[in-house]
Order: structure tokens, then sequence, then C-alpha cells
């Protein structure tokens, strides 16, 4: 998931009274450290121990330099993931150019040592950049391009979200001379669009890429400005935390996006906040806040146009009284935004769908998740009366679609219910990755995502599961009926309980057979046998 990340590379630098003290002084500043950025500092293995136990309960990581390609064994003087993770560790430093050049690390044993460090649970910051030389032939591309595919592209798109990328030219480190922003841009991009070419554009969006060489206070805000610079790789400027700190905080509000906020007045507040949510949803509002009197929802600004509310059911039905005002929003940090607004929830006392911060309950199944601005929490009844179909069935051995994932959630709980092997499909990149990451979260490597439409299904299931909207089911229900297996079952949600009829009919017509229905606050989870 792609993430705002400033990490400092200690390098050879620093000994252990030396690693307490300065992490001493980078405590004292941690706590004006913006919440969406992840810090993160990587000390000599003598000290990583150290740094763990003082950097308990700080919003500060710690990461290794380097490790063994090796599982384990008679390796003399070499550490392994294994021993790194035994402490406590989360985060290794694979592939810097130090390593490379002073230490024999070829790409092909990078990527040994990636999929080491991913068996291991390490995230793995990725170092690629090439040479002075290289940029002066114009090969700088190339390298790079060579780089991250012989050392990355054996991953699964699940495992290359487990890695951030560090784009490092040679020439710039520990030189103070810097890549210009142009220049960090440039190659940002083109690492991205390798990415693309190999996975998605969506898992290529998604990955964190951080610029290092020379970064200090005084060129780190203009560097993170660049759309595809996510932070950086620092070296000496790390080794001072007043200069770490202001490279940390020079992430701060920096590339928040500009958002519109439209604050609903409605009458009566049920169903018509229901209606409305949906209905915006449409149209590209992508955050919801419910509040006593209405609705608050949240547009980016380049998609927002008055006109685009025009047709909304709800202004057209006389029966509910809607107004609303519009207001240009400051810059938000929206995870901060959606932690205060996200609430846990429990279906039936079985399932549990809850955040990394929530606490923990004993639940038969646990969800957690960190939705972001995705749609299909449980918060929305049709999510939860999916989530209560799914407690209800059993799906051992079954293969299920989970079409219009959303979250993942559906197709977490199914999996984890036992179904065999779950396919999960949504068009919108944000859920698309979103439900990468929470299917990694939920350690569930049976469910295989997609981005795309209904066009995508090739296989035949035992369950297939849409919770999507009155329209889009009506139109691929053919689709669903023809590659779900005899006696299967079709469950269907995102729709009202006046469209229920006509879905009936649809169903019927396909030679579905309509088997019972659950119903919330107005809309209708159904399910259809075959
Ligand atoms: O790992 C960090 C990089 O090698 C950058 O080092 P530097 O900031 O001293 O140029």
């Amino acid at each position: 998931m792609r993430k705002k990340i400033v990490a400092g590379n200690w390098k050879m630098n620093v000994n252990l009274q030396q690693t307490q003290q300065l992490l001493t002084d980078l405590i004292e500043e941690a706590n004006t450290y913006p919440s969406d950025v992840k810090v993160i500092v990587a000390p000599s293995f003598t000290n990583l121990q150290t740094a763990v136990q003082q950097l308990e309960n700080v919003n500060i990581e710690v990461a290794a330099q380097h490790m063994s390609e090796h599982e384990k064994g008679a390796y003399t003087g070499e550490v392994s993931a294994d021993m790194l993770k035994s402490i406590g560790l989360n985060y290794v430093i694979l592939g810097h150019s130090e390593r490379r050049q002073y230490f024999g690390e070829t790409n092909a044993k990078l990527a040994q040592k990636v999929s080491i460090a991913l068996a291991n649970k390490l995230t793995v910051i990725f170092c690629v950049g090439e040479e002075l030389e290289n940029r002066k032939n114009n090969t700088h591309f190339d390298i790079v391009t060579q780089q991250i595919s012989e050392g990355l592209f054996h991953l699964s798109p699940v495992e290359l979200d487990k890695i951030i990328i560090a784009y490092e030219p040679v020439w710039a480190i520990g030189t103070g001379e810097t890549a210009s922003p142009e220049q960090a841009q440039e190659m940002h991009a083109h690492i991205r669009n390798v990415i693309a070419d190999r996975y998605t554009i969506g898992v290529a969006d998604s990955v964190s890429i951080l610029y290092g060489g020379s970064v200090k206070p005084s060129n780190a805000d203009e560097l993170f400005t660049k759309p595809d610079v996510d932070g950086g790789l620092i070296g000496g400027a790390a080794l001072k935390a007043d200069d770490f700190s202001a490279i940390v905080n020079a992430r701060s509000d920096q590339k928040l996006q500009q958002y519109v906020g439209l604050t609903f007045t409605v009458a009566p507040i049920n169903p018509v906040n229901e209606i409305l949510i949906a209905e915006l949803s449409e149209l590209g509002f992508d955050t919801f806040v419910e509040t006593e009197t209405g609705l608050e929802a949240y547009i980016l600004e380049e998609n927002f146009d008055h006109t685009i509310l025009d047709d909304l059911y709800v202004f057209e039905n006389p029966d509910f009284d809607v107004s609303y005002t519009v207001e240009q929003i400051a810059q938000v940090n929206w995870n901060e935004e959606w932690e205060k607004n996200f609430n846990p929830i429990k279906v039936d006392d079985q399932c549990l769908i809850r955040a990394p911060f929530h606490p923990a309950e004993e639940v038969p199944y646990e969800i957690i998740i960190e939705p972001k601005m995705s749609f299909g929490t449980g918060h929305h009844a049709t999510t939860y009366m999916m989530l209560k179909h799914i407690l209800a069935e059993k799906w051992e051995g079954k293969k299920v679609l989970d079409m219009g994932c959303g979250t993942g959630v559906l197709a977490i709980l199914a999996y984890k219910k036992g179904a065999a092997a779950v396919d999960a499909i949504d068009i919108d990149n944000w859920c698309y990755v979103n439900t990468l990451e929470n299917i990694a979260r939920n350690q569930c490597p049976a469910i295989s995502v997609k981005e795309g439409d209904a066009s995508l299904i090739n296989a035949t299931y035992n369950v297939i599961i849409a919770n999507i909207n009155r329209n889009i089911l009506l139109q691929d229900m053919p689709i669903y009926a023809t590659h779900l297996a005899e006696n299967g079952s079709l469950f269907l949600s995102g729709f009202y309980e006046e469209d229920l009829p006509v879905i009936k009919e649809k169903a019927a017509s396909l030679g579905l057979t309509y088997q019972t229905h659950l119903e919330k606050d107005k809309w209708i989870g159904a399910k259809f046998t075959k």
C-alpha cells in the first residue's frame, strides 16, 4: 500500500552509545511527526536490538541494512531474515548501491534475498539506481529497469505490495549532489511504468517509491512534492536528529488532495442517508460522515461540478426533504479522518470487522481491515446482510466469486469459513488495491484479486456474491448465471426492497430460483440457486 515514508540509513557510522543518543534525540522529536508518514531508522546489526527496545511504543520503525540470502547454516558473519524477525524487526534494506558495489550483491542474489525476507514477513526497502556513467551515456533507465525486473519480478502482486522501492542514483549518494526534483520524478514515473507493464497500473500505483541521494532539509520539500516521490531514504542527514526530523516533517501535508465537502440536511434521515450515500458513491464521492441532521460527503475537487447532482433520485422524491451546502475543504489527512469515524462492527456475535488500531475480541471470525475510502466495511446495510448470509452458509470446498469486492471483507469471510478458492473482482482501482492489502493482512493466500468488470469472469463457481447496485446486477446477472455451477448459490445485494420483484424476475428468466432474502434499512440481500 502506497505510503509516505522517510527512512534513515545510518550505514556504518554510529556505535552503541551514539545509537542510543541518536534514538533519544529522535524520540524527543517524534511527537512532531505527521501521523501519515512512516518513519524508519536502520542502525547497524549490533545496535538493532537496542533500537527495537528503545523505540517500543514510539512511532519509529527499525530496519536492518541488509541480510543473508541463505535461510541458515555455515555462513560465518552473516545474519538471517529469521534472526532479524526474532528481535522484532519488520523492515530490511536490500540492494543498497554500497552493498552492490563493495560486497558483490547481484540482481540474482537480491531476488533470493527478497524472497527470503518476504517469507519471513519482513517488508523490503529495495534500492536501485544508476552510476554516473550510465546517466552520461543515457542507459540509466535501462539499468534501473533491469534492477527492478531481475530483483523483483518473480514476486506476485500481493508480494510486491510488501516492497518499498528506493531510487538512489549512485552519483548523488553522499556527494552533496542531488538529483533534481525533475530527474527524480522522471525516474520514479519510469519505475511505476515498468511495474505497470509487468503487473497492473493499480499495483504500480500502490508501490511507495522513495528518493535517496543527498536529501537534506533544504531540498526535501521540493523533492517530496513530486507526484511519484513518496518520501526519502536518507543517509548523512539521518545522523542528526534535527535534520532528519525536519525531513520527516517536510512530508507533512505535502500531497494531500484538494476536496470539496457537501453538507446535506435530510429528512427523514432513514432511508435518505442510505440512498444518498449509494447515489453519491456512483458520482465519485468517496468519503461520508453521517451526522444528526444528515450527511457530509466528500469528493475530489477535480471530479466535482454542481450539475452532477441534478438527477439525484433523493431530490425528485416528494417524500424526501434534502438540501445541501458546498465548501472547499482545506487539505485533510483522510487516513486520520476515517480512523476517527470507523468503528468495529460485529455480525451475529460471529464475525468482527475492525481496524488494526481497535482492540481484538474473541470471536470465531475476526477480519482486520484498513478500509480507507473503500466501500464495503460492514457499516452499510448491504455488506452487513451479505456477511450474515455468508455466516449462515457452509463453504467448505467451494469455489467462490466476490464480484464488486470493495474492501474484500466478503471474500475474506468466505475464505475464513472454509471456501477452497475465492476470486475477487472490483472495477475500482482503490478497492482492488485495498482488497489486496486486506487479504494479505488477514492471511488469505487463496484469494486472488482482479481489477475490472464482469467481463473478467472466466471460471465456474459454486457461489457468486455480488454486492453492487440494481442496474449493474440486472446487466451482469446473465454472466453470473452462466458461470454458476449446477446447485450453486447466487447472493445479490445493493438494491432496495422495491427492486426485489425485477431482480427476481430477471433471475427466473435465467433459470435461477429465488430462495430467501434479508432486509435492512430498506435494502435487500437475496439468495438464488441454480
Ligand atoms: O541510504 C541512503 C543513501 O545512500 C543516501 O545517502 P546520503 O543521503 O548520504 O546521500
